[in-house]
């Protein structure tokens, strides 16, 4: 029952909807104490024998009315709850849809995708059952057995009722043991389901990666035991489940069995005429749905007590990354290209004993451009990342215009920042779409010069729908280097402050990132780049280039000013130029 309450804000909020519908609910219990009622009077008329055809006729026509008035109750009661658990599904979606949005990196790292996804469909459908299914039997179950045992009162006798219904405080205690097995018993089959989707979720996204390995055996194998142990742990609920139902079954017969007895011996002292009894066993009829439903209401109440628990703690996570020092004053306008970044020392937070920057200090104005480069794990992409706000704790500073990115609200600082990751996504949509992600309403010409300027637009010509071919898990496959390149349309196209490449064209050949970098500097022209590559020819224009090994600045100048220092650069130059030599 505890669920009610965790939902009490829900309930509060649609009370109006939740009144009328249990009001026709109620009202639906109570008409249909009417037909049983009337079966009793039709048996007694019938055993005195001098019932008319008119009173039958007025008897039946009473039924029918019944019927009607029932058909009309229920409409109305359930377009009203099913419509209020609808309406709970769809708040809760979209709570846990935006805390999504919210979120940053870490949350991500401790939450698989499978196990979020089973969050937001298999936790939300068990609360929503609450709102509908759940307010639904408790609510008629407890009108329609009040009210039936009222009935059996005042039309037949108060000492059968309490006889025949001993057995019931019986189910009640059989309920509430199964309840406190169930929430445990639901909430492991809840965590199980979510390790069985996240299972499921990366092996279909790393099929190709199985398939070229050949491990599509073991991993068959890895997913049948873990949907083995998922369905040995849901079999914890069906044992519940199973020992309960045959305990309703079992003392409904006995209901039944006291009746006949004890009701057959009222009838015979004359202490009930028949149509009492008949009435009686038509009242029983009524009592069964409810006692079942103690354990349904049981069932359904604890799934959607531990999911919702589930779906709480999900929604308790606050993100990391937050506008708390934000200064509200500070907009678009505000933000310029200078940058200065003064980092002491940073360490991922998983990993708090291992600093992976140390002492990175520099600084750019705007229209320059930077180039990052050092060895695999040198820490240029955490410089990135640091710069776009996806970690916070560190120590030192980094300015934009000369404001701290951490008083500059996170939309206005993404918007000034074009970033162009290693790995792309692409949506399942058109080209044209995944292009103008970046910057949605944007004229299809706008698009096409974005295209242009990766690189990008004959290849696209060349697809079967040209901008209109679908990409993505729906669509056809598009090469590393396409891939690549419609990224990078994508940032060109935001025409931001600041544009961050990271290792964004190594997919492309020597010509290609040639021919992309020229019109990058023309694109570019008076705004502020960032390229971190392995390729030296990538940023040997650049107005500083940083060499990084193990998070520090090892050598620092223009790529004359590198070469002439005779350090890792100029070695590592050497060795590409000469690569590059034997290549052609
Ligand atoms: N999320 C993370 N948690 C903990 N350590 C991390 C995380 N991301 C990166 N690292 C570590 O930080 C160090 C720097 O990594 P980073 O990705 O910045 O290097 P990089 O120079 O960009 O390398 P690459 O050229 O391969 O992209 C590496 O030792 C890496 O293992």
């Amino acid at each position: 029952m505890k669920i009610f309450f965790k939902l009490g804000w829900f309930f509060k909020k649609e009370r109006k909807r939740y009144l009328v519908g249990v009001t026709f609910l109620a009202l639906t219990s109570i008409v249909n104490l009417v037909p049983p009622r009337i079966l009793g009077l039709m048996a007694d008329q019938l055993e005195l024998g001098h019932i008319s055809w008119q009173e039958y006729g007025m008897l039946i026509l009473a039924i029918i009315l019944a019927a009607l008035l029932l058909y009309g109750f229920r409409y109305f009661w359930r377009r009203q709850i099913w419509g209020g658990s609808a309406e709970l599904e769809l708040q809760l979606r979209a709570k846990l849809f935006a805390h999504f949005m919210e979120m940053d990196r870490t949350f991500y790292q401790r939450h698989r995708t499978g196990d979020l996804m089973a969050h937001a469909t298999n936790d939300i459908s068990a609360v929503q059952e609450v709102a509908g299914e759940g307010v639904l039997t408790l609510v008629d179950s407890l009108i329609m057995s009040v009210s039936t045992m009222v009935a059996m009162i005042v039309f037949v006798d108060w000492r059968l009722t309490v006889v025949a219904l001993i057995p019931l405080p019986f189910l009640a205690w059989g309920a509430w043991k199964l309840g406190d097995q169930l929430h445990d018993a639901f909430d492991q089959s809840q965590a199980a389901f979510s390790r069985l989707n996240n299972k499921t979720q990366e092996s279909v996204s790393g099929i190709k990666v199985l398939k070229t390995f050949g491990q599509g055996k073991e991993d068959t194998a890895a997913f049948q035991q873990m949907t083995a142990e998922t369905i040995n742990i849901n079999k914890r609920v069906f044992k519940w489940d199973s020992l309960f139902d045959p305990l309703g079954t079992l003392l409904i017969g006995l209901t039944y069995t006291i009746t006949i007895i004890y009701g057959g011996l009222l009838v015979s002292n004359q202490v009930l005429s028949i149509g009492q009894l008949v009435s009686f066993i038509a009242y029983i009829g009524n009592m069964v749905w409810p006692m079942f439903a103690i354990g349904y209401l049981f069932n359904i109440l604890e799934r959607g007590s531990a999911s919702y628990d589930r779906v709480e703690k999900l929604l308790d996570e606050q993100p990391a990354i937050t506008d708390q020092h934000a200064n509200p004053q500070l907009d678009a306008a505000a933000i310029n290209g200078d940058l200065s970044f003064h980092i002491k020392s940073f360490a991922y937070p998983d990993e708090p004993q291992i600093p992976v920057l140390h002492g990175v200090d520099f600084t750019l104005k705007t229209g320059q451009t930077l180039g990052l480069v050092g060895k695999v794990g040198a820490g240029k992409t955490t410089i990135i990342q640091l710069l776009l706000r996806e970690f916070d704790q560190y120590e030192g500073q980094i300015t934009l215009n000369g404001h701290d990115i951490r008083e500059i609200p996170l939309n206005v600082l993404l918007r000034a920042i074009s970033y162009v990751p290693q790995d792309n996504y692409l949506f399942s949509t058109s080209i044209q779409k995944n292009i103008a992600f970046s910057k949605v309403n944007s004229a299809e010409d706008a698009v096409v010069a974005a295209a242009k300027k990766s690189d990008l637009h004959n290849d696209i010509l060349q697809m079967p729908g040209g901008y209109n071919t679908l990409v993505g898990e729906n669509g056809v496959s598009l090469s590393g280097g396409q891939k690549q390149r419609m990224s990078i349309a994508r940032a060109l196209l935001k025409q931001s402050q600041l544009l961050i490449l990271d290792d964004a064209l190594s997919a492309v050949d020597a010509r290609t990132e040639q021919a992309i970098l020229q019109s990058l500097r023309q694109e570019r022209a008076g705004k502020t780049t960032m390229i971190a590559t392995h390729r030296l020819t990538s940023v040997m224009k650049a107005d500083l280039i940083l060499v990084l090994k193990d998070g520090q600045i090892v050598e620092r100048g223009t790529h004359e000013q590198l070469l002439a220092q005779q350090g890792w650069y100029a070695d590592m130059w050497q060795r590409q130029e000469l690569e590059e030599k034997v290549g052609e």
